[in-house]
């Protein structure tokens, strides 16, 4: 099964084969080696390409040659047939290598995914200043006015479904907005879903590498991310827009007031999807609504409409959606001129109670998942979702 998705992953990182076969030959020469890649750096730069933003096909062909060039050498593989498009088009770009040495195509990989790296992070960060600031990426925008810090899922095509980079920028977004001026920090949705959950093509885009590797680098993400939340040291309001699905949903039980519009739902479809629980909401959902509730939902994935969620203890207060905007942000404007320590200190030593439990939580989640994520039922399920959506 692993081989089968293995092969089904590396089909979907390059979506067009049109675009790529006529990407000319390469012969790849990074500047800036003055530091010779050991093979430790390597391997780093091969978990780390995973975790970078689509840097398109192109650029996946130079990675991939400068990867089976740095681990096998030079090309001598029968070249695939003409119509094996995406295959031609790897062959192509890993044999215009020639004979580069494996030791300098190692370095060129390390290069390359830094350079990349270090573009895709400073299009993310959150520079201090200005009141109304626009930050963030085309997927996460972070605005900040009036003591208020917005971030906004900007996917709305998706349903604001979240990408592993959109996890990262929405990490650095949170660690910002607990250092700048704001008093209270809001995360909403553009479009009519608030959230889909996880980008379920996250699991897809291997370039190289073993799936394991894949799968342990968004655990450690995952981890990574929630973690964020439960030290998130302000007011955290979550302004549920719209439906509401996976870890979109599970995450609200660590936000300090949830708004919904009437026309929210929340649903955690994870038996259907092969997956378990995480945000803590194994343990803070059963807490939270009782045991009863709580196994409906993360169980067997009973969706709750906004009025349920509310009742069960989930939301804090539901809007009717034609006036949901308007009475939920005058009431959030109020608070953000309550005085910003006192709301500190008083999140502080609520949740301090708790915060070491959290984070073992999460801890254990993640680990569960990750083997999920490696199982046959997950792997279907997955495969299922995005062969029905499949352009090619
Ligand atoms: C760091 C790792 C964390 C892992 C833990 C997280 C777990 C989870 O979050 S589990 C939950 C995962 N989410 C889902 O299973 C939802 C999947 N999506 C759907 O079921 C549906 O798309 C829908 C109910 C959300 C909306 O249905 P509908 O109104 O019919 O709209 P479409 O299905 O046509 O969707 C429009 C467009 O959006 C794409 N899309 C929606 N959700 C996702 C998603 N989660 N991942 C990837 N793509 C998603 C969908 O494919 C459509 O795209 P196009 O076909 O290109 O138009």
């Amino acid at each position: 099964m692993a081989q089968r998705l293995a092969k089904h992953w590396c089909l979907s990182a390059i979506r067009s084969p049109l675009q790529v076969i006529s990407f000319p030959a390469l012969q790849l020469h990074v500047s800036g080696t003055a530091m010779r890649a050991d093979q430790k750096d390597f391997e780093n730069a091969v978990t780390r390409v995973k975790l970078l933003k689509d840097p398109g096909n192109e650029m996946k062909l130079k990675l991939y040659a400068l990867y089976k060039q740095a681990t096998e050498g030079p090309c001598n593989v029968p070249k695939p047939g003409v119509f094996n498009l995406i295959n031609k088009a790897k062959w192509d770009a890993w044999n215009a290598l020639g004979s580069l040495p494996k030791e300098t195509a190692r370095q060129n990989y390390v290069d390359l995914v830094s350079s990349l790296s270090s573009s895709s992070a400073s299009s993310s960060q959150v520079k201090p200043g200005a009141d109304k600031e626009q930050q963030g990426s085309e997927n996460l925008v972070v605005t900040s006015e009036n003591g208020i810090t917005k971030i906004m899922l900007n996917r709305p095509t998706k349903k604001n479904a979240i990408t592993t980079q959109m996890y990262q920028e929405i990490i650095l977004a949170l660690k910002a907005a607990s250092k700048d001026d704001s008093t209270i920090t809001v995360l909403t949705g553009n479009g009519d879903y608030y959230c889909s959950g996880n980008d379920l093509s996250n699991f897809t885009d291997v370039l190289s590498g073993e799936i394991e590797e894949k799968v342990k680098s968004i655990a450690i993400l995952l981890r990574d991310f929630v973690d964020c939340f439960i030290d998130f040291p302000k007011p955290l309001i979550a302004v549920v827009n719209g439906p509401a699905v996976g870890i979109s949903v599970t995450l609200l039980g660590l936000f300090d007031a949830v708004y919904a519009s009437d026309r929210a739902t929340f649903h955690t479809p994870f038996s259907q999807l092969g997956q378990s629980p995480e945000g803590c909401s194994s343990y803070i959902f059963p807490k939270m609504m009782g045991p009863a509730k709580a196994k409906e939902m993360l169980i067997f994935g009973k969706k709750l409409t906004a009025g349920e969620a509310c009742a069960q203890g989930l939301v804090t207060e539901v809007f009717p959606d034609s006036t949901f905007q308007t009475e939920v942000w005058t009431r959030l404007k109020a608070y953000s001129k309550l005085p910003p320590n006192a709301m500190r200190i008083s999140k502080q030593i609520i949740r301090n109670m708790e915060k070491e439990k959290l984070h073992a939580v999460n801890a254990e989640e993640v680990s569960v998942l990750q083997e999920r994520w490696l199982s046959d039922e997950c792997i279907n399920a997955v495969m299922n979702f995005l062969s029905k959506r499949a352009k090619l």
